[in-house]
């Protein structure tokens, strides 16, 4: 049987039904009440209509970059910058070349270290412990190792200098010495097999983005140079370009030594293929006024820490839209770096996500037992199944093609570490082919829901090829961005 409900049974009928008894006139009077109340109402309603469809128009373009450490994160915001901002991005050349001469006394670093071991694997066991050379390592005795001939070990002695303006370059970078910056100096390599690199604990260079803020100021907000501006402030020669010049020939003559080539080949030490590389240009970048040049800076190596937000403007449909961007490059490395990426989720209208898919060889810094690859693979399901995530974006740069194209000339078989790969053919059509597919599936399975979904094969290091790709990504985001302003009655002309 149905049940009757009377007006008393429901608590909001006291308040919505006319009183009992009232005249004609007191009619007339609510009924005006109502209706001033409902104009204030709905013109409350309207301003507030305003007020979201205003934010909505002065919302920027927001893009988060992501990606496990030395993907490229840094270097794709670089060329962000030079496409958008470019007098600022090269108004802080004189800082880049203070980060260039570092990665160059990283990388000699290296051979010097590698020097030490083969003069100590090469020193007979017989030799007293008083005979060996004090920075010698304790390596076991090999006699297979390359002989390091006198001209070698004097080249060697002569190089030391390198190493001790290694700290005046850190300081010109930051000269609080702030506490994540302080004490860090060269990274271990971990496709290395020197049996005591990890040991050493050295650590990459790296700054904060509070650090890199002061050092980096007008590029990270995307300020132009003002003409009051000095042109090239601190290209003056400074200290540790003295030193570098004075090394420099032994430096050429060094690296371009067959012995020490042969035994950075025997301790597979890929130099060229390691961040910030210029010891193919060292004539150039070792010169007393050396100005680094615009993919010197793309090639420049500083680790991230912490979240930098970089500012541009771009103009749309014909000049006629003017739509502000932010750009948020995160820290990729793995250790409690990658939980502080979180509250960036929220809101973005896109996510740039970097694998570096010439990494199948290689492991993580910060954790040698685990394959870089691999990590890439966990970190690309993690994000594209990420509820917070379901109705971004996500454009996938399968980047460092270029690293990806020597390994396999080199002989190196992408089915060694990847064992579903097969006997398929270990060229760059098939290997790449072949990992678009698996992250692209992985996408396909993962995903909460459907989304706009675009990959690109990249070298961001090539600005050319990749300022065409990043200007596809800017008009898509933003037509996708102002899709979603317009609302769908004026998507038509997007
Ligand atoms: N050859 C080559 N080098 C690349 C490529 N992409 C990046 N690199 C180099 O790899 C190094 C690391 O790149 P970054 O952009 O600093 O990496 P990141 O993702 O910002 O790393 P974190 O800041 O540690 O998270 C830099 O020295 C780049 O020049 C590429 O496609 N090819
Ligand atoms: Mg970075």
């Amino acid at each position: 049987m149905p049940v009757r409900v009377s007006m008393s049974d429901d608590p909001f009928s006291e308040f919505v039904s006319p009183p009992a008894n009232e005249t004609i006139v007191q009619r007339e009077a609510r009924l005006r009440n109502e209706e001033d109340a409902k104009r204030v109402s709905d013109a409350i309603d309207e301003e507030i209509n305003r007020q979201r469809a205003e934010q909505k128009r002065e919302r920027c373009v927001k893009v988060l970059l992501l990606g496990q450490s030395e993907s490229g994160k840094s270097t794709t915001l670089k060329n962000f910058q030079l496409m958008n901002s470019r007098k600022a991005f090269r108004a802080d050349r004189a800082q880049w070349r203070t980060v260039i001469h570092l990665n160059i006394v990283r990388s000699f670093r290296l051979i010097l270290e590698a020097m030490a071991e083969v003069q100590a694997a090469t020193t007979s066991p017989t030799v007293s412990p008083r005979l060996k050379p004090v920075d010698a390592p304790d390596v076991p005795y090999d006699p297979e190792m390359p002989r390091l001939t006198p001209e070698l070990l004097l080249l060697k002695m002569k190089l030391s200098p390198l190493l001790q303006i290694e700290d005046v370059l850190l300081r010109k970078l930051d000269p609080e010495g702030s506490s994540v910056f302080g004490g860090q100096h060269l990274t271990s390599l971990t496709n290395i097999p020197f049996p005591d690199r990890q040991k050493k604990g050295m650590k990459e260079i790296a700054l904060s983005s509070r650090a890199l803020g002061t050092k980096f100021s007008r590029l990270w907000s995307g300020e132009e140079r003002k003409s009051t501006d000095v042109q090239d402030d601190g290209l003056e020669p400074d200290e540790p370009s003295q030193v570098l010049q004075a090394c420099s020939e032994d430096m050429i003559r060094l690296w371009n030594d067959p012995i020490v080539r042969k035994l950075l080949e025997r301790e597979k030490l890929r130099l060229e293929e390691l961040p910030g590389f210029y010891l193919d240009s060292l004539d150039r970048v070792t010169e007393l006024r050396y100005m680094p040049t615009d993919e010197d800076i793309v090639r420049a190596r500083i680790k991230t820490l912490g979240v930098t937000e970089y500012r541009f403007t771009v103009k749309a449909v014909g000049n006629t839209i003017s739509r502000d961007w932010r750009i948020y490059d995160v820290g990729g490395q793995r250790s409690c770096v990658r939980a502080a990426w979180v509250p960036f989720f929220d809101d973005m209208d896109a996510i740039i996500f970097l694998a570096p898919i010439s990494c199948f060889d290689q492991v993580l810094e910060e954790d040698p037992s685990v394959n870089r690859l691999e990590d890439s693979v966990l970190l690309w399901k993690s994000i594209i199944s990420n509820p917070l995530l379901a109705k971004t974006n996500i454009i996938l740069f399968l980047n460092k093609c270029d690293i990806l194209q020597r390994k396999l000339a080199a002989g190196i078989k992408l089915a060694k570490y990847i064992v579903s790969y097969g006997d398929r053919p270990n060229d760059f059509e098939s290997t790449s082919t072949y990992l678009r597919r698996k992250f692209a599936q992985i996408h396909k399975d993962h995903s909460p829901q459907k989304r706009g979904f675009y990959s690109h094969f990249t070298s961001v290091v090539d600005i050319e090829a990749t300022t065409k790709i990043l200007l596809d990504v800017q008009e898509m985001v933003l037509r996708a961005n102002l899709r979603d302003l317009l609302g769908d009655k004026d998507r038509g002309y997007l």
